[in-house]
């Protein structure tokens, strides 16, 4: 079964004639444990599809379902509580807490469902990730490519099935994007992961799985 599905998924911004068509009618289905990436140019509909698919905005039409569950049927708390078991988000900009220390950014969503956190996991990913003696640090005394590490650790402490990253390396020089990219990679494939990720830049969608090409709101490959 796919652990995520869009039908005839469509988003509309305004009216005619002035309507922007953001998703014009897409249809796709991702398997467990895939990694895609979703590549367009600006303003093609990249990040629209990927908060459609992420619950973090509802389509003008069309479906949604994640692990089965459509998520027309939630409502807006059900659908926060959704989003923060099944789906870790790593955004370009990090997204940090910024009076929080990594430690306690990586494991605010396990606090915020009320939940311990699995301290051999947490030690897993941080090992993994390289953040073990930056545990205590502040987000503004790291680098770029710490931060999203930290970000990435955050994203998968909930154990989510599926991680949405949204230009994940956009703010990295590119030593720094291939080593951040290298660990989310491995990451999310050592923890059964889907991980699905926006970006403009072919030569870092090689590195998915499958590639789905999106053009004026469509899916062109
Ligand atoms: N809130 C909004 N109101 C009106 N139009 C919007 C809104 N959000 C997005 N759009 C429009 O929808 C289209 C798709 O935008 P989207 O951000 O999904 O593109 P993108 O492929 O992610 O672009 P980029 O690579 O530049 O981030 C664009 O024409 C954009 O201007």
């Amino acid at each position: 079964m796919p652990i995520l599905q869009t039908t005839d998924l469509k988003k509309y911004y305004g009216d005619e004639p002035n309507i922007t068509k953001a998703l014009d009618g897409v249809s796709l289905s991702i398997e467990p444990g895939e990694f895609v990436a979703i590549i367009g140019t600006s303003g093609s509909g990249k990040s629209t599809l990927l908060n459609m698919m992420g619950g973090l905005d509802v389509p003008t039409s069309g479906k949604v379902i994640v692990d089965g569950k459509d998520l027309s049927t939630l409502n807006e708390e059900h659908l926060a509580i959704f989003r923060r078991r099944k789906i870790g988000f790593v955004f370009q900009n990090y997204n940090l807490v910024p009076v929080l220390n990594v430690y306690e950014n990586i494991t605010l969503p396990v606090e915020l469902d009320g939940d311990t956190v699995d301290k051999a996991f947490m030690d897993d990913v941080v090992r993994m990730l390289a953040l073990d003696d930056k545990l205590s640090n502040m987000p503004n005394n790291l680098s770029g490519g710490q931060q999203q590490r930290v970000a990435i650790a955050r994203a998968l402490i909930s154990k989510p099935a599926i991680v949405l990253a949204d230009e994940p390396t956009g703010n990295l020089d590119s030593r720094t994007s291939n080593d951040v990219l290298g660990l989310l990679k491995a990451t999310s494939h050592r923890f059964h992961q889907t991980l699905i990720m926006i970006t403009h830049n072919n030569e870092i969608a090689q590195l998915a799985d499958r590639i789905i090409r999106i053009e004026d709101g469509r899916i062109s490959e």
